[in-house]
């Protein structure tokens, strides 16, 4: 039997909204979550999850089932006399000058500004800018307690149940600390702050991993020219541990639906506050560099143009374990090679349908038929266990570019292919 905690109101199912509800209301609490997109409550109110997260399907079921979790249409279907804390979990976009785009932030405290009891918080997990808190702080008539969210796509209820820290922030303490202790459950380390402080937290964070992506991509580009090997030295850094070994592999690009826009949001803060952020443009140019690298690359594999070149991709989603394909290198390449006239056949393990400019297969095989050159572009463990010796005999070139280093060069040399990883010795 499930012990009604406290009453909850999140507004937008999607990737955070979504398992913060389903979360929190396994940890006992009484969650109504809301979103504008009717379809998607209707399906959501079924048990239908269409986001590739693992647990948060059978988290939503139960939290159905208990009666504990319930599905709205509208932020202010979700608000009672008994809610206590609201959380936005809403879209905070890039907009045309790189800053985040506040819009649906501000609609939805429009919407329920007036309504919310007293004694109720406004918890903002949706990323937005420091002085957001205090600069909305008017649209509402409770405390509005920043408190950004960590989890990663693909891990989004294992990292919300098992965080690094807790963060809350405003200039209401106490409301913050109410925020904090609806976590109380997880035992996490809790930072209570002022607002601007937990909203800078959260950029700081992503972008400090942004550049540190952007600085071991290029070392990989570095160790190509200078002939040494970016696997053993991210090895050797990483057992550093003022370095630590995550967020030491070298890829296509950063990307995902926050690393790009909050790198870009946080410059732009930079600049409103008359700071030049050199060290972030720089890490977001080096990140254009790299895709555009990796295109030269299959340039090469297609022995200097890739017009008319049939080329098979495999991966589309950012990294593995999602289904998402916001701001995707692998999309942004494919986009470019497609502009140059290549021909695309792309599979991805977890994206079916129609995707413009390119076909889009669901067997790797398939993918790799009469190409020139293959191109690995997400991780998905499946693509290291192909046949490759039957997509060399599928395949009209050799070259397999591997943006990922996933996959054993010895296999492909054993088959008769050419394997290209960044900043591998190959
Ligand atoms: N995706 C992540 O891994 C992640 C992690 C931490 C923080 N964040 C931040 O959380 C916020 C949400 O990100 P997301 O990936 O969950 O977005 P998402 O696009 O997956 O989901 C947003 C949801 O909000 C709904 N919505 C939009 N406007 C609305 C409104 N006015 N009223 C009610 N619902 C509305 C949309 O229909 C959608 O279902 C962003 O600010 C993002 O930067 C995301
Ligand atoms: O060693 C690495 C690690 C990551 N990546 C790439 O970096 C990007 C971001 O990866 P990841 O951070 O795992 O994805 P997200 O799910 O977007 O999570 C980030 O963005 C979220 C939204 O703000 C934050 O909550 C998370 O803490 C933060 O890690 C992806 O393109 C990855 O392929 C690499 O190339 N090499």
């Amino acid at each position: 039997m499930v012990r009604l905690q406290r009453k909850i109101a999140v507004v937008g199912t999607g990737y955070v909204g979504l398992t913060t509800g389903a979360c929190l209301a396994a940890l006992g609490h009484h969650v109504v979550c809301a979103d504008i997109d009717a379809n998607k409550v209707d399906r959501l109110g079924r048990g239908h999850v269409d986001i590739l997260e693992p647990g948060l399907d059978e988290l939503v079921n139960r939290g159905l089932t208990a009666g504990n979790l319930e599905f709205v249409v509208g932020a202010t279907n979700a608000v009672s006399p008994e809610t206590e804390v609201l959380f936005l979990c809403v879209p905070t976009p890039m907009g045309a000058d790189g800053s985040a785009d506040l819009r649906a932030v501000e609609s939805v405290l429009a919407e329920v500004g007036d309504m919310l009891p007293s004694g109720c918080a406004v918890a903002t997990k949706s990323t937005v800018p420091v002085g957001t808190a205090d600069r909305l702080r008017h649209m509402v008539n409770v405390p509005i307690v920043a408190n950004p969210e960590f989890l990663r796509e693909g891990s989004a209820v294992d990292d919300f149940l098992h965080p690094d820290r807790i963060v809350v922030g405003s200039a209401d303490r106490e409301a913050a600390q109410r925020v904090g202790d609806l976590y109380a459950a997880l035992q996490a380390p809790t930072l209570v702050l002022d607002a601007a402080s937990a909203e800078m937290v959260k950029y700081a964070a992503n972008c400090f991993l942004a550049v540190k992506l952007s600085y071991v991509n290029a070392i990989a580009q570095l160790c190509d020219r200078v002939g040494a090997d970016v696997r053993e030295v991210t090895e050797g850094m990483g057992l550093d541990p003022r370095i630590g070994r995550s967020f030491l592999k070298p890829g296509p690009g950063w990307g995902g639906s926050c690393l790009p826009k909050d790198t870009n949001a946080l410059l732009h803060v930079a600049e409103q506050a008359g700071l030049d952020f050199a060290l972030l443009r720089s890490a977001i140019e080096q990140n254009v560099r790299q895709q555009e690298d990796v295109i030269d690359r299959i340039r090469q594999a297609c022995d200097g143009t890739v017009r008319g070149a049939r080329i098979g991709l495999l991966g589309l989603a950012f990294k593995a374990g999602t289904n998402d394909l916001r701001d995707s290198p692998a999309i942004g390449i494919a986009n470019a090679l497609v502009a140059e006239g290549a021909e695309i056949t792309a599979h991805d393990p977890a994206i079916t349908g129609e995707l413009p400019g390119m076909r889009l297969v669901d067997d790797p095989y398939e993918a790799v038929k009469g190409a020139i050159a293959v191109v690995v572009l997400t991780e998905w463990p499946e693509f290291r266990t192909l046949d490759w010796t039957k997509v060399a005999e599928l395949m009209d070139g050799f070259t397999v570019v591997d943006t990922r280093d996933l996959l054993d060069g010895d296999d492909l040399a054993r088959a008769g292919l050419r394997w290209k990883a960044i900043g591998r010795r190959c």
